[in-house]
């Protein structure tokens, strides 16, 4: 607790006594009611690392019921073999897609998880559309998109970093500012090494664009828990200092134990217009 009560000293967040029993009292009285969205959303389990919401009050977070997320859930289930396909690969802006469905993207650094994701969030599936998974940076050479039920479209992008090439940034770029359809991009971090200075381009990048995005950290697997926190609360630190588009709640996932997948796909799901929440309590940037 000490450990973790001075990583918000370092993060410049100040913890009261009477701010952690007030905190510590909310938790009590939300236990008794069991909030839903904390039963798929991963950090509920480094809630009990600290006294004070990890996701501050005043943001408003995404907070499905547990019938929306079944509902999410459900859109991503392959039933037959075509329901869910890889529709094209692009490298020019000129031979994008002519799609008129809502569009989600996924961009990050090279092998920071944006394949690996994709093919969780198709649930791992032999009847999903093949997704190449490399241990080395940078097998995505090309725009990927998969087309799913004929409701909306996933891009996968090349992942940036110091190996990309110039023609990779400007289609990239291009596609980011120009795409229409385009409703949320996810911009991918790797949850063990957080927030460095790559990813920070992406974010600032993604401020110039001024079209919705997200945070998603990956790969949440691989850290201790205390690490986990630690850049977890530094990426919420940056979203409150440095960003105005970012959506405020950073969602987390691992692709090999699909902790975190149900509660992305629901917020995919609703992002796209495809689950019409029940729930007011739902940020819209
Ligand atoms: N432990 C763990 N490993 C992961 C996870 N996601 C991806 N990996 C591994 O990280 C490596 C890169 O994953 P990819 O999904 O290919 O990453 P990418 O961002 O698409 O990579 P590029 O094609 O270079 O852009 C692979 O070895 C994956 O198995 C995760 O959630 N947990």
């Amino acid at each position: 607790m000490t450990r973790v009560l001075s990583l918000f000293q370092n993060l410049g967040i100040h913890v009261t006594k009477s701010r952690c029993a007030a905190i510590n009292c909310i938790r009590a009285n939300s236990n008794q009611t069991s909030p839903d969205p904390w039963s798929v959303n991963p950090i509920k389990d480094l809630q009990d690392l600290v006294a004070i919401p990890i996701v501050k009050e005043n943001y408003q977070v995404f907070n499905p019921s547990p019938r929306e997320i079944e509902q999410g859930h459900e859109l991503f289930k392959q039933r037959s073999g075509r329901e869910i396909t890889m529709i094209k690969s692009v490298v020019s802006l000129e031979r994008l897609p002519e799609q008129n469905i809502p569009e989600v993207s996924f961009v990050g650094q090279s092998n920071v998880g944006k394949s690996s994701l994709i093919s969780a969030l198709f649930n791992h599936s032999k009847d999903s559309p093949f997704i190449k998974i490399g241990k080395k940076p940078g097998l995505t050479k090309t725009l990927l998109f998969f087309e799913v039920k004929k409701l909306f479209t996933l891009v996968d992008m090349p992942g940036y970093g110091k190996k990309m090439p110039t023609y990779y940034m400007k289609s990239m770029h291009g596609y980011l500012k120009t795409r229409n359809v385009l409703c949320r991009s996810f911009l991918l971090v790797d949850s063990e090494m957080g927030l460095c200075d790559v990813d920070k381009e992406g974010l600032r990048m993604m401020e110039d664009l001024a079209k919705p995005y997200a945070i998603v950290l990956t790969k949440i697997d691989k850290p201790r828990r205390s690490v986990l926190l630690k850049n977890l609360l530094e990426v919420l630190d940056y979203i409150n200092k440095h960003t105005h588009i970012c959506f405020p709640q950073p969602f987390l996932v691992s692709s090999p134990s699909l902790s975190g997948i149900k509660y992305l796909q629901t917020f995919i799901a609703h992002t796209t217009g495809n689950l019409h929440l029940a729930s007011k309590n739902t940020e819209q940037t």
